[in-house]
Parts: C-alpha cells; structure tokens; sequence
C-alpha cells in the first residue's frame, strides 16, 4: 500500500553505484535538486514578467476599467501555465523551504464582500448646520412636515430643541417604521448604521421603538438597547424617557451604578406568585444584562421586539461576559419552558409568537466593523448596510461615476468624521508634552476642552502637572478616568458642563459616545493607538453641526505611524500647529517645580502600595500558619477574619520613613 512515499539515502544503493562505475547516488540527486531549483526559478521569472506586461497595459489606457485591466492581464497569465514545464507531473521528492515560488510577492487579492456590504444604502443629505441648509431642505426635514413622526414625537423633540432631522434620522426612521408594518411572516431585514459621531444616531433607533412600542396593551420588556459603559447607558436612557415622556411606555436603566436589588424592584412586581414586567424599554450595559439574567427570578426577554447594539464594533470586540450568549440561551430556555409546559402559556396564540422569534437587530456606531466574520456572531437577519462612508470626498468621484461595486472594497475599515470638524496636529518633544499643553491653552485662552491620554496613570499625572501650572491662572483642570467612581465622574463631567471646569483630562474609557455639550477642542495628549480611538476621540467636539478644533500630539516617534494610520482610512493630517520653542526658558521654574512635586506623588505612593501589599501578604501569611504556632494577636485576628491587623510591619515602616526622608532632601526650593 503506497499512501507514504518515502525517499531514504540508502548505503546499499550507494555501494552498488560505485561498484559499476556510474556518478554516485548523492551525486544524482543533488544534480535532480539543482535542475528543478532552476526550472522553478524560470516559472517565476516568467510570471512576474506577465504580470508586469498587464500592469503597462493598464497603465496605457487609462480610460479602461480595473475589471478590463484585469482581463486584458488574463491571456498573457494563461501563456506562462501552458508551458511545457508547467504541466509536468508534480515531484515526490522533497520540498526545499523556501526555494519555490511561494516565498515570492503575490499579488494583492480584491476584497470580495457579501452583497449586503457591498451595496450599502447611503446615508446622503445636507450639512447638520442649521444655517448652512437650504430653504427647501430646512423644510423637506422640518419636524412638523415628517408625516410618519407621531405628535408626542414631535412634541418630545421640541423640548429637547430639536427642530428638523439629521440625514441619519431621515434615512432611518421611516425604513424601520416601515419594515415594522409589513404584516406577518414578513420579518424585517436586521441593520448596521455607519454615522459619524454626533450625528444623532440614537434619536435615529429611539424613535422609531417608540412610536412602534407605544400602542402595546401589557407591558412587557419589548425593547432591550445595549450600551458598552454605564455614561453612555445613562445618556440613551435619558433619551428615551424624554421620547416616552408622552406615552405610557416605562424605560429603566440597568447599570452597575446602581444596586442590583433595588433594579429588581423597578423591573418586576410579583402579584398571586407570578411575576409580571413593569416596564417596556431597557437600556443596560452587557455586565449587569448578565447580572439580571441569572439572578433576577422573572425577568423575561421572550416578547422580545427589538435589540440594539449601541457602539456595536466595541461591544462585539469585548468578551463582556459572553453577554450576547447568555441573552440568546435565556431567550431560547423561556420558549422551551413554554414548550416543555414547566410554564403554562398564557394563550396559545402567544406561544406560536413568541416561539423562536428574534428580535429585530439594529446596530449602531460611527466605527461600525463591516467584517462579515465578526459581524456573523450576531447572526443578523438577511443585514442591511447605512453609512455615511461613501460621501468621503475620496470616494465621492466614484459614487458619481456610478463604480459603487468596484470601490466596495476601498470603503471597508473607512470612517467619516463630522464635515465642521478642523484637525490639526503638533510636534513636539515627548519632555515637553505638558508644557506644549500649557502654552496652547494660555495662548489661545481655551475654556471648554478635553484632552485625551493613553491611561489612567498618564491622564492622573498629566492632571497633577497641569493643576501644579495653572495654579495662579484661575483655569481649573480636571482628570475623568476610569479609575473613578461613577458617582465622581458624574459630578466632574456637571461641573464640566455647568463651566465650573474647564478642562478635563481623560482616560480612552470615556472617548467614546459621551456627548458633553460645547466642547471647543479636544487635544490628543499621547497620539492614539488605533484609528478608531482617534475617530472617537475627535467625536467629543464638532457635534450636531457644531464646530470643532481637534489636535494631536505628536512627538517624531510618533509621526509617521500616524500618517500612515490616517491614510489606510482616507484621511489626512490636517495643518501643523506651531508652537513657540521659547516655552521651556518662559515657564522653566514653574514647569521644573511641577515635576518636583510630581515626583515625590509618585514616590510616596509606591511606598503606600508597599505596604499595602506587606499588609496583605501578612494577613494571608496569618491565614496559613498552622494553629499552633499563631499568636494570640494573630489568633484574634484570624477570628476576627483578618479585617484588623494590628501594627504596620516594621519593613512597610522603614519604607515609608525612607521615602519622605528622601523626598524632604528632595524638596528644596526652587531658585528663581
Ligand atoms: N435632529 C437633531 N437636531 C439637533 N440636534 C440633534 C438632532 N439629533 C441629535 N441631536 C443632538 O446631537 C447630539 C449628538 O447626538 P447623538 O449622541 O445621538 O450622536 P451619535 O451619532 O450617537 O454620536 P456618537 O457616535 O458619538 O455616540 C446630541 O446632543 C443630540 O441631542
């Protein structure tokens, strides 16, 4: 049986070669290895000269299509297979790593995309500025003019100041409504929207759930919006309820912000031992939608309507507790318990409904991932695509051409930012950093910015150095961090709004959705990672047709990684901003003072994380000490759960007193 063919050097063989003479056998096969080396070095120069003959003639006639082009490259590929070495029998000999073709260049291989992506409803229409937009337009988008907007709607919008719709809201709003009201089996087609950030994506879902909701006899958890972080859950819920605020729908917000028990209480009433909802919309984060649906006893997601997925490219990106799991296996159990009969159903008609029904999908972000392979997990429902990405000026040519189809794949992983917003970048010297933030502020008298850095410890420290230099200049700095409270973090952001702050330095936990009013610039402290942090982190300002300054801060390490990530997505670096080199003679003393201080934070903080670790490890060490050799301190202690401890180690002492002793060397004044 020949399944393995196995090409050995034998002795034998060997010996009988040389017996009669002939080249010997080692001799053979290295001749066989050289001769196909070479035949294999030919078959590649002659394909590269094919595909080289195919790029002049694309390069002749320009007026012809890349598909053209491509064709015309055909024949000349097919000469290269039919020669004569090409069709020889493929060898069993062994292979040399790297000596074939396949260590060569390929060619790059067009991005072939599901139709859905490729065909994308674009979201066109006039600027966001009120100003800016035509009679006719200001009036095709006016609120009072919108047949399929309900008067609550109306009214709700209204007190919200909201006048006339965004494109992304004419655009969506009536689809949804729409497809909403075809009747049954029909089911609505599942949708991802791509809008620039501030562009009002969430009026775009809000509205059309609730005048869809809102002629619903019992309450039932209809609609569940899905939000990565607590902020920004918040933030929706306070849309909806003002949207609700005319009808009888009831939204409650799930988040880790509150306790789990008094959620429970506004979700659910029990009544003869049956659970019934006590409301219609929930906004939640994935954490506590896991938290609920394993603790909470009667939380039931099977009348199901509509699920969206706020900032969805972040949510599918994170595990979040395999949320999207937990939703669908309780989805799917509260049917079967309906099937099994363990849970008597109300009505048949309401078991034929609710049985293996999915909610509509509607997903949202101005950083929408349109891989098909992450986007699959979500198991979207016949997917239709709205984005804003085809009206970018580099593509504009080609949607004006009519090449939809040939740039779908020039379309995907781009993003639009706001058209009111200017980007601008600054070099600088990464010792410098905070001076450069300094003297942007001092001369250009900023009130209302945000400054974005890398983490939580840079933005604390960068806050500590600005605080220690606009010490005297009445401009009051602020850091918002993931490290804070949720509480605290409320309250700086109030004072940012209220203007009692007028900056705030961020960790990339709040780049994302928040949607703080006024904000004139936002400042890149340390150059983003990644494109969509920038595109989010520039998204804070320049909002709702608002103008915008963003700026980056870039040190020449920095710099071409940053051009480079830009022009993968179609955009440019926007002008450098000049800063006067003279800073650092101008604020010397006072910059060199702030990093002083600075210093000695850090220092007595490493020494409060020591022993706190001694502390720590002296509990467990407690804790592991067989009982007959504990003291009668440590045997109280072990009692009393190891909560007391009852001195501070003499090590975690001696560190703490090295450190100020040090820092109290250190803390000279400075000379002027
Ligand atoms: N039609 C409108 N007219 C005026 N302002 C609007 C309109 N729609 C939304 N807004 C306002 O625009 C701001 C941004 O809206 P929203 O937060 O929905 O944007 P977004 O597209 O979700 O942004 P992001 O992607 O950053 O989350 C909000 O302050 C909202 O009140």
């Amino acid at each position: 049986m020949e399944l393995f063919t196995v090409n050995r050097y034998t002795e034998e063989q060997s010996k009988v070669i040389h017996g009669s003479g002939e080249t010997t056998n080692e001799d053979d096969i290295l001749q066989k290895l050289l001769h196909k080396a070479e035949k294999r070095k030919r078959k590649h120069k002659s394909s590269e000269t094919a595909v080289k003959e195919a790029k002049a003639e694309q390069k002749d006639n320009e007026e012809e299509t890349t598909v053209q082009a491509v064709d015309a490259a055909e024949p000349q590929i097919g000469k290269t297979s039919t020669d004569p070495e090409e069709t020889e029998e493929p060898s069993n000999d062994f292979q040399v790593v790297g000596a074939d073709a396949s260590a060569a260049k390929r060619q790059k291989v067009e991005m072939v995309l599901p139709a859905w992506l490729a065909h994308p409803t674009i979201i066109e229409g006039g600027s966001l500025q009120p100003d800016d937009s035509t009679d006719a337009e200001a009036t095709a988008t006016s609120i009072k003019k919108l047949p399929y907007l309900e008067k609550y709607t109306c009214s709700a919008l209204k007190q919200m100041k909201i006048s006339r719709l965004f494109p992304v809201q004419t655009a969506v709003i009536p689809w949804i409504l729409e497809a909403q009201a075809k009747p049954e089996p029909f089911r609505p087609r599942d949708i991802c929207v791509s809008a620039p950030t501030g562009s009002g994506k969430t009026l775009a879902f809000a509205i059309p759930i609730v005048q869809l909701l809102a002629k619903r006899v019992q309450c039932k958890v209809r609609a569940l919006v899905v939000l990565p972080v607590a902020e920004l859950a918040l933030q929706v819920y306070k849309v909806f309820s003002t949207l609700c605020s005319m009808t009888e729908l009831e939204v409650c917000l799930l988040s880790k912000q509150h306790r789990l028990e008094d959620e429970q209480d506004k979700l659910l009433e029990q009544y003869k031992g049956v659970y019934y909802s006590k409301v219609d919309i929930v906004v939640t984060t994935p954490g506590r939608l896991v938290d609920h649906l394993h603790a909470t006893k009667g939380f039931c997601l099977k009348s199901l309507k509509f699920l969206v997925i706020d900032e969805a490219d972040r949510i599918m990106d994170a595990v979040f507790q395999n949320w999207l799991y937990h939703l669908d296996s309780h989805v799917r159990t509260t049917a079967d318990q309906l099937l099994t009969g363990v849970q008597a159903p109300l009505c048949y008609q309401e078991l034929l409904n609710s049985y293996g029904k999915q909610p509509h999908k509607l997903l949202f972000s101005a950083t929408l991932s349109q891989d098909p392979e992450k986007l699959q997990n979500l198991r979207l429902f016949q997917p239709k695509l709205f984005t804003t990405v085809l009206t970018m000026p580099v593509l504009q040519p080609a949607l004006d051409h009519g090449e939809l189809a040939d740039q779908a794949s020039k379309f995907i992983g781009k993003y639009t930012t706001p058209a009111e917003l200017t980007e601008q970048y600054c070099l600088t010297e990464m010792r410098l950093k905070p001076l450069t933030l300094y003297a942007m502020v001092c001369s250009n008298n900023w009130k209302r910015f945000l400054c974005f850095a890398n983490s939580t410890d840079t933005a604390s420290r960068l806050t500590f150095v600005l605080k220690h230099l606009f010490k005297d200049s009445g401009t009051n700095v602020e850091e918002l961090s993931a490290s804070m409270s949720a509480s605290v973090r409320g309250k700086r952001l109030s004072d940012f709004v209220r203007g009692s702050i007028h900056g705030l330095v961020c960790s990339d936990a709040l780049a994302r959705g928040i949607d703080v009013p006024n904000v004139d610039i936002v400042v890149s402290y340390d150059a983003p990672r990644h494109i969509k942090t920038y595109i989010h982190r520039v998204g804070r300002t320049a909002r709702a047709g608002q103008k915008g300054t963003a700026i980056t801060l870039l040190t020449d390490k920095d710099l071409a990684h940053f051009k480079k990530m830009l022009y993968e997505v179609g955009k440019t670096m926007g002008e450098e901003l000049i800063i006067s080199p003279d800073i650092e003679v101008e604020h010397a003393v006072i910059y060199k003072s702030a990093l002083e201080e600075l210093r000695w934070r850090q220092e007595k903080r490493k020494s409060a994380i020591k022993v706190q670790k001694m502390i720590i490890s002296r509990k467990g060490a407690v804790h592991q000490k067989p009982d007959e050799e504990l003291t009668l301190m440590e045997k109280l202690q072990r009692k009393a759960g190891a909560e007391v401890v009852s001195k501070v180690p003499k090590a975690a002492k001696h560190a703490i007193a090295k450190t100020v002793k040090r820092s109290k060397l250190k803390r000279k004044p400075i000379k002027k």
